[in-house]
């Protein structure tokens, strides 16, 4: 099967990170994850995550450092999430598509009920 790259961004906000709830008709529908989407054809991994936060959430972010890419297969499909932290610049932040957000400070991530594919990734970067 084959593997779909997606990134994703672990935005602080100050003190606080953002993490954004997938919609009821989404693929995984109501699980947490980090903001991102599928890297376009020719696309670079920075242009794709500074595309997908401004498409999704109408804001702009300076990406800071490129963590560990994690490979997970669902039951119907496989990705390649490459996770990126990134700092808040500008813009009102506005869902276009997920259905709730939460700003939180780093211990209370791991309350959430997260994609599967996050979990490494989440991992590492609490330990930093
Ligand atoms: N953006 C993002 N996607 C993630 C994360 N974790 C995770 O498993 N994914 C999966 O990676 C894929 C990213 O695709 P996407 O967000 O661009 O598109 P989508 O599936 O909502 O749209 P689609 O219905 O057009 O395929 C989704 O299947 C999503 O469930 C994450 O932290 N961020």
């Amino acid at each position: 099967m084959k593997i779909i790259p997606v990134t994703c961004a672990i935005i602080h906000f100050g003190d606080k990170i953002l993490a954004v709830q997938r919609s009821e008709t989404m693929k995984l529908p109501l699980k947490w994850e980090f903001a991102g989407g599928k890297i376009e054809s020719g696309e670079s991994e920075i242009a794709c995550i500074k595309r997908e936060i401004f498409e999704e959430l109408n804001i702009h972010i300076e990406v800071k450092k490129r963590l560990t890419p994690a490979t997970h297969q669902y039951p119907n499909f496989k990705i390649e999430l490459i996770p990126f932290t990134a700092e808040f610049v500008s813009g009102e932040l506005k869902l276009r598509e997920h259905s709730s957000f939460i700003l939180a400070k780093k211990e209370e991530l791991i309350n959430l009920d997260w994609a599967e594919a996050d979990l490494p990734i989440l991992k590492e970067y609490l330990a930093t």
